[in-house]
């Protein structure tokens, strides 16, 4: 579904902070990203979403060649990426369910047809409580869940999480990792950028593990 081939990254005129990455994030497929603070995993996200692209080598996504994509080609292939930040960016002045419509609001989907999906995902996350609430009342964790949420209204094929369970504690980090465990046997791929060694020792998941700007695949 991405494949990258001999990918290389360098900010600027400074040195290659990743290099000669080849590997295939597969369809329905779920794995751990992970490596040493610095390594690169943000930038390996930020390539993998489209957000940045890379200074060498081929990356494709659903079949197309990144450095090919026009401007208004973005839109389209973007909405088939799920991305939950690493500081949620929820809009504050927005409830939860604002927040989460909001994908597909901006696609100009009536809310008549989408306002019970939006309802029983929140469900599913287990924020039912919390719809009509404003980020600021929601504490870490139902955040992360709010942005979770919103990352998967649009049923994404490919879900990638920065550090999703960073702002929250071990219990909340093992419900956490149970949705996305439940959201890839439905068929969605799973990338989760993580440090959390306790996280990835639940699951015999493949792993995906930069370190000195080269990745080392564990599957
Ligand atoms: N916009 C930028 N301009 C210049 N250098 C950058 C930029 N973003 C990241 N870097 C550098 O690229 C390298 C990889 O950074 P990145 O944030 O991708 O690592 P990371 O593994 O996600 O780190 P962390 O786990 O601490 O979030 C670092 O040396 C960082 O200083």
């Amino acid at each position: 579904m991405i494949r990258f081939e001999n990918v290389g990254l360098r900010y600027d005129m400074g040195p290659e902070v990743l290099r000669d990455l080849t590997f295939e994030i597969r369809r329905q497929s779920f794995q751990f990203l992970t490596g040493p603070s610095g390594a690169g995993k943000t930038s390996l996200l930020r390539m993998l979403f489209l957000a940045l692209r890379p200074t060498r080598g081929l990356i494709t996504v659903l079949g197309r060649d990144v450095a090919t994509l026009s401007r208004k080609d973005l839109p389209s292939i973007r909405r088939r990426i799920g991305v939950v930040f690493q500081d949620f960016r929820l809009l504050d002045h927005m409830t939860t369910y604002e927040n989460v419509a909001l994908p597909l609001r901006v696609r100009g989907r009536q809310e008549h047809e989408y306002r019970q999906d939006v309802v029983d995902l929140i469900k599913w996350v287990g924020l039912g409580e919390r719809l009509d609430a404003l980020p600021i009342v929601l504490s870490g964790g139902e955040k992360q869940r709010a942005a979770i949420a919103r990352a998967l209204i649009d049923q994404p094929d490919i879900l990638l999480a920065d550090e999703p369970t960073g702002n929250v504690d071990a219990p909340l980090a093992r419900r956490l990792l149970r949705l996305f465990l439940e959201l890839n046997r439905s068929g969605t791929a799973v990338v989760i950028a993580t440090h959390d060694l306790g996280l990835m020792e639940q699951v015999d998941a493949r792993r995906l593990v930069l370190a000195d700007g080269r990745l080392e695949i564990y599957d």
